[in-house]
């Protein structure tokens, strides 16, 4: 019999928890053959609330769903964890950027990174998915020395599936046409969508499209701002698209990413590309075994390597800023 996986789950009473947990409890996370067992941790306030999703959950009848358990003590949230999702956290509402959550939000991933260094599996992965992403994995990894740097990861899948139906949508090629976008640095508005390596039915995007006008007016920036313009619409911050990004990226790191195409995630910079090692940063990556690799080789044209390096740049003050507070 296969052993369920313990996917622990913070701010599971959110709004992405909600979106999330029911697919974990599916198989959509780590596949139609492996058991899960939750791992649902809140503050004491969201406790009931959580306690409501998982009578919800179990109202569901999952076949693989081994188990639901609840915590408000990240220690106990965290113990024997193999995949852990960092969602709670604080979201912006209208006019705010992420960075501005680095104060409220930095608070939370210290002791989390302490919690999963004490107890979690040799084996653990981490996505971070509340913001300030890249910076709070960052505060979460330097807490936890004994487990690898690189399990240590951040979302900018959200961003990633953004930029390829934008491109789909200007094209009118199916999203399944297109490979090998790249999302590049932060987890903010100052990300880098590239399409410079993109293909769309095996031909370069860029002459497929054929407007850099369009790349610079409308593409960059509406990637980059959309999780404003949701918040914008909504009234709230995206939840639904942001649980299915979450669900993408831990299911290409566990199972492997399709041969041939790339994706993209914020995994510790090796110094490839320029991006100073250590900062997590957005890459092209692929992931075999088990473990990202950032895609080698690729040529950086002026325009991406002005743009890649702005938010790095941003990576980098945001990193000195948590050391300041005294975070890392
Ligand atoms: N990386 C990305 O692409 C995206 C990131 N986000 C971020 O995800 C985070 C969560 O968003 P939502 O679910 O919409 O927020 P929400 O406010 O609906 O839910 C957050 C939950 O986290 C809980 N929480 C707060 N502190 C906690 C702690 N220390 N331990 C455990 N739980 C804690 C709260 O009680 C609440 O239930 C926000 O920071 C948001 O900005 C949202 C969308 C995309
Ligand atoms: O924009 C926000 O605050 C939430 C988020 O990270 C996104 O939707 O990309």
């Amino acid at each position: 019999m296969t052993q369920p996986v313990n996917v622990t789950v913070t701010g599971a009473a959110g709004q992405i928890g909600y979106a999330l947990l029911f697919r974990i409890a599916s198989g959509q996370l780590l596949g139609p053959d492996t058991p899960v067992k939750l791992r649902l941790l809140e503050i004491p306030q969201g406790v009931k609330a959580a306690e409501g999703t998982a009578m919800e959950l179990e109202d569901c009848a999952f076949g693989l769903l081994e188990g639901i358990d609840i915590f408000d003590d990240p220690t106990a949230g965290f113990a024997g964890a193999n995949v852990a999702l960092l969602v709670g956290a604080r979201p912006r509402g209208a006019g705010m950027e992420r960075g501005d959550l680095l104060e409220a939000n930095g608070g939370i991933f210290g002791p989390q990174g302490k919690a999963l260094n004490a107890g979690a599996a040799d084996d653990i992965r981490v996505l971070v998915v509340g913001n300030p992403a890249n910076t709070n994995a960052l505060i979460a990894q330097a807490n936890a020395p004994d487990i690898p740097a690189e399990r240590f990861t951040a979302m900018t899948r959200l961003d990633h599936n953004r930029a390829l139906s934008q491109l789909a949508g200007k094209s009118g090629a199916a999203v399944s046409e297109i490979r090998n976008l790249t999302i590049w640095g932060n987890h903010s508005a100052t990300q880098y969508p590239d399409i410079f390596h993109a293909t769309i039915g095996g031909r370069p995007a860029a002459e497929v499209v054929d407007d850099q006008a369009w790349l610079v007016d409308t593409f960059i920036p509406t990637v980059a701002k959309r999780g404003a313009a949701i918040i914008e619409a909504r009234g709230a911050s995206s939840a639904a698209s942001a649980a299915n990004a979450a669900i993408d990226h831990v299911h290409d790191w566990v199972n492997g990413t399709p041969e041939g195409s790339w994706t993209s995630a914020a995994i510790p910079s090796d110094g490839s590309y320029g991006v100073p090692e250590g900062l997590i940063s957005s890459f092209p990556v692929t992931s075999t075994g088990g473990a990202w690799q950032i895609v080698q080789g690729l040529d950086v044209n002026e325009f991406s390597r002005a743009r890649i390096d702005a938010s790095v740049a941003e990576l980098a003050e945001e990193r000195d800023a948590v050391k300041g507070l005294g975070l890392i």
